[in-house]
């Protein structure tokens, strides 16, 4: 495909997505299917120029003076691609495939755009409306940075599997994908950004994948999970266990020793955490299925660390799934709320005296962590709260409430909160 026919297709996309609300992902496999005369570097180039409109899609119409999803995608193309102005009005112009001569008020944008420090800090931030003062909340005069770091492409991260590997051998493994130690956590591997259009090398094509070596698994979840501390022997309950990238962390902490029980009310989810504790070689894994009756019987008051990533808005996640940050609603963020009480007053029952909540969110809504972590404190005065970490290497990462709180723009790394409970010895 030339670039006209590529511009175009995003464009069509795009329209699809807002106009029909669709998940992106469907409307990009949509078209690809309807598409069957894309190779994959149109497809790469498609979705990427997709993806990164949505990302920055209100501040793309700020500098333009213009909302529409053709003006946002040619922005993309000028600010965040660096293409000239040149090239983009000939691929635009390119019959019969692109999508139209560019108009004089589209060239004088794309030359002269409007200067985003005079917009709004919602715009500013790339977020809808209704969550400026919420991200005001949690990042007071940082809020516009923190949000347009939410918006840029996010690296790849792998976490090297202790269980079958070590750092030094898997970084000779990885080094075709061009992955460095990411700092912080000794297990911790990043692959920077792709550049736009570029494909992203893939990390399941390395035969030390398939020997289970290491897994992708975001920075900030790995942080995430080594908050829970010394796990070594200990019973671990990872009640919210999902598609198993905490459990597998956790296990590999573990060392085999020990149990770790994964539950997950959604039984489907727990089927990948079979399949990638097998291949990761944890041994010490039970699942605990909600098909099953009474599924967590036994194991009332008997947990060292109940550690609880909790169902949220996954606002912290937005360089990754753009278009949630679209489609998320107050009535959406209330529900995941009354999810978190939930899931936290479940997780206190199985905490043993002098045991730990580890509660995680990929959220930086204080709604769905401080203000989760007060209420359920204020109901259960039997817990205390403890500072998210006791490594000296994690330290830094700290409130002075002595939670943890990640953030593109503060740590690098996705957005997650952590705070640890701990249940009194009586
Ligand atoms: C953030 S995701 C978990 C991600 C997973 N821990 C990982 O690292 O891959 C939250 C999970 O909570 C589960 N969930 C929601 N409500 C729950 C409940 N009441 N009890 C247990 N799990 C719940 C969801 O099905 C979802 O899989």
């Amino acid at each position: 495909m030339r670039d006209g026919g590529r511009i175009s297709a995003a464009i069509e996309v795009l329209t699809e997505v807002e106009t029909r609300h669709r998940p992106v992902k469907m409307a990009l496999k949509a078209w690809g299917d309807a598409s069957r005369f894309a190779g994959s570097k149109d497809r790469a180039f498609v979705s990427g120029l997709v993806l990164d409109t949505m990302r920055r899609r209100r501040s793309l119409g700020w500098r333009m003076g213009d909302d529409s999803v053709r003006a946002a995608v040619l922005g993309a193309l000028a600010f965040d691609w660096g293409w000239a102005l040149d090239r983009i009005a000939e691929a635009c112009a390119d019959e019969p495939h692109g999508p139209g001569a560019l108009t004089d008020a589209e060239m004088a944008a794309l030359a002269a755009p409007r200067d985003l420090a005079d917009a709004p800090v919602a715009i500013r931030a790339d977020i809808p409306d209704w969550l400026e003062a919420d991200f005001v909340r949690a990042f007071a005069d940082r809020a516009a940075e923190e949000g347009a770091a939410l918006s840029a492409r996010a690296p790849v991260d792998l976490r090297v599997n202790l269980l079958k590997s070590d750092p030094e051998r898997a970084a000779k493994a990885l080094a075709p994908l061009k992955a460095q130690a990411a700092g912080v956590l000794p297990t911790a591997f990043r692959i920077p950004a792709p550049n736009p259009t570029e494909r992203a090398g893939a990390v399941e094509t390395i035969p030390a994948f398939s020997k289970g070596w290491f897994e992708v698994q975001d920075l900030g979840s790995q942080i995430a999970a080594a908050c829970a501390g010394e796990v070594r022997g200990k019973q671990v309950l990872d009640l919210c266990a999902g598609g198993g990238g905490k459990t597998l962390a956790l296990a590999a902490a573990m060392g085999s020793t020990g149990q770790i029980y994964a539950y997950d009310s959604d039984p489907r989810r727990l089927a990948d955490t079979i399949r990638r504790g097998d291949r990761a070689g944890v041994r010490n894994l039970q699942i605990r299925s909600p098909v099953n009756p009474d599924p967590l019987k036994g194991l009332e008051g008997k947990m060292d660390v109940v550690f609880i990533d909790a169902p949220c808005t996954g606002t912290g996640a937005w360089r990754r799934h753009p278009d949630t940050k679209w489609r998320l609603t107050p009535d959406t963020l209330a529900k995941r709320m009354a999810d978190q009480d939930l899931v936290l007053d479940l997780g206190a029952t199985f905490a043993k005296p002098g045991g730990r909540i580890v509660y995680v969110t990929c959220s930086v809504l204080p709604q769905e962590d401080e203000d989760r972590v007060d209420a359920f404190l204020a109901r259960n005065t039997q817990f205390t709260l403890k500072p998210a970490t006791e490594d000296p290497a994690l330290a830094r990462f700290l409130t002075p409430a002595g939670h943890i709180r990640l953030s593109p723009a503060s740590t690098d790394t996705d957005g997650f909160f952590v705070a640890v409970l701990e249940r009194s010895k009586a």
